[in-house]
């Protein structure tokens, strides 16, 4: 669908796709429960963007929050189960009101829910796109959020932040539009006495020294940090951010100079290495010596069992893990070809010896170099989250 990356905020005003996150707290009055009014709102917003000729796909937040009133909850539950329970309960009366508020310009959405599983393994992830782009073909306004009530927290994004942003790449967005209760990205939260607006990010180096260690709403998840893990994720692989309250999305989505513009920074990646770069958890470590380092990040090739003197954690093929250098730093991150249980054995020995001993099969690569991502040095907002 995208022709080219959009390079300025005025070419958001004529996209053809594109995705709008919205948080909790922009769908919620002050005690908590879902706003009916805020949420007639931003659909007016989403309506008439329809209408001048974009797609929109809609991440909405709001399903645990739409819960506290109804089931007499004093505040966001914080237990896994209650969360559950709560997003169950929620989600239902969420996609009600949007379906009559929709409904009321003639139009139809289509609840989507997804976990972390269906944005990055390949079968699940061809059948995510393959119905949201129907569903689009369709007319349809997808209306996407994660699917908590059976999402452990091992698998669980928890917040819909870096998901935006995996769907964003997942439906081949122009734009991604972060819409929260703030209008924009401000040097600190903007609570704090000479906090700023930043109007635009060119790249990491802009966001050196912001601090975004304050919490956000209360009803909210993980407030500006993960806000920045997911315009990592989009700019990172060519989709440009806008950041902006729900009040302004109207002026966003036209183009106009409102929030914080987070211009693209790189290419189109595989959306696993991005996953894998930013939102997944690891299940463990293998220790590098100097030379597997070197292997890895210079010449970036595959890390083979013999450059790895140890291993911890427990995992299957196909996990998560760091590769760690011997000074404790994290170099890399990626997807381990073995378990944990078959790693220690294979661990110093060259892939001759392993063929000859343990057979074809076990003469390859601990990690594969189309499986590794380079960790830079974490900048310091990511530390807080
Ligand atoms: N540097 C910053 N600039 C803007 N907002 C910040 C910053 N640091 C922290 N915040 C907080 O992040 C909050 C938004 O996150 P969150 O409550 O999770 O929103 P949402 O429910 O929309 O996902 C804001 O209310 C704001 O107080
Ligand atoms: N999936 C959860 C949303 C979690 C989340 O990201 O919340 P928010 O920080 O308000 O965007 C829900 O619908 O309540």
């Amino acid at each position: 669908m995208t022709a080219a990356p959009l390079h300025t905020r005025a070419e958001l005003g004529s996209a053809s796709r594109v995705v709008v996150k919205v948080g909790s707290s922009s769908l919620t009055s002050a005690d908590g429960r879902l706003d009916p009014v805020r949420l007639r709102a931003l659909v007016d917003v989403l309506v008439e963007r329809r209408a001048a000729g974009s797609q929109v796909v809609l991440v909405s937040s709001g399903a645990i929050a739409a819960a506290i009133g109804p089931l007499g909850l004093a505040a966001r539950p914080r237990d896994l189960a209650t969360q559950q329970a709560a997003a169950s309960v929620g989600q239902g009366l969420l996609v009600a009101h949007y379906t009559k508020a929709f409904a009321d310009h003639g139009l139809r959405v289509g609840q989507v829910l997804l976990t972390a599983d269906d944005t990055v393994r390949r079968v699940h992830y061809r059948n995510a796109h393959r119905a949201l782009t129907r569903l689009l073909d369709l007319g349809v306004v997808p209306i996407i959020n994660e699917n908590d009530a059976v999402a452990t927290d091992e698998i669980r994004f928890g917040d819909n932040d870096r998901l935006a942003a995996l769907v964003s790449h997942l439906v081949h967005a122009d734009a991604l539009v972060l819409l929260t209760d703030v209008d924009a990205l401000y040097t600190a939260a903007p609570s704090q006495p000479g906090a700023r607006r930043i109007t635009r990010v060119d790249g990491p180096r802009d966001l050196e020294g912001i601090d975004v260690s304050r919490r956000g709403s209360a009803v909210g998840t993980g407030g500006m940090v993960t806000k920045l893990e997911s315009v990592a994720i989009a700019t990172g692989s060519g989709i440009p951010v806008v950041l902006t309250s729900a009040a302004q999305a109207a002026q966003a989505l036209a183009g106009q100079d409102v929030g914080t513009w987070f211009a693209a920074t790189g290419r189109r990646k595989p959306i696993r290495l991005l996953w894998l770069a930013h939102a997944a958890r690891v299940r463990g470590r293998l220790q590098l010596d100097e030379g597997a380092v070197r292997a890895v990040v210079e010449r970036r090739t595959s890390l083979l069992p013999a450059g790895v003197i140890a291993v911890e954690g427990s995992f299957e093929a196909g996990d998560p893990v760091e590769l760690v250098a011997p000074d404790g730093r994290v170099v890399a991150r990626g997807l381990v070809a073995f378990s944990a249980d078959e790693v220690p054995s294979l661990l110093g020995r060259s892939t001759h010896d392993l063929r000859r001993e343990l057979g074809a099969g076990y003469d390859r690569e601990l990690v594969h170099r189309d499986d590794l991502v380079l960790v830079r040095r974490r900048p310091a907002w990511a530390t807080s989250a």
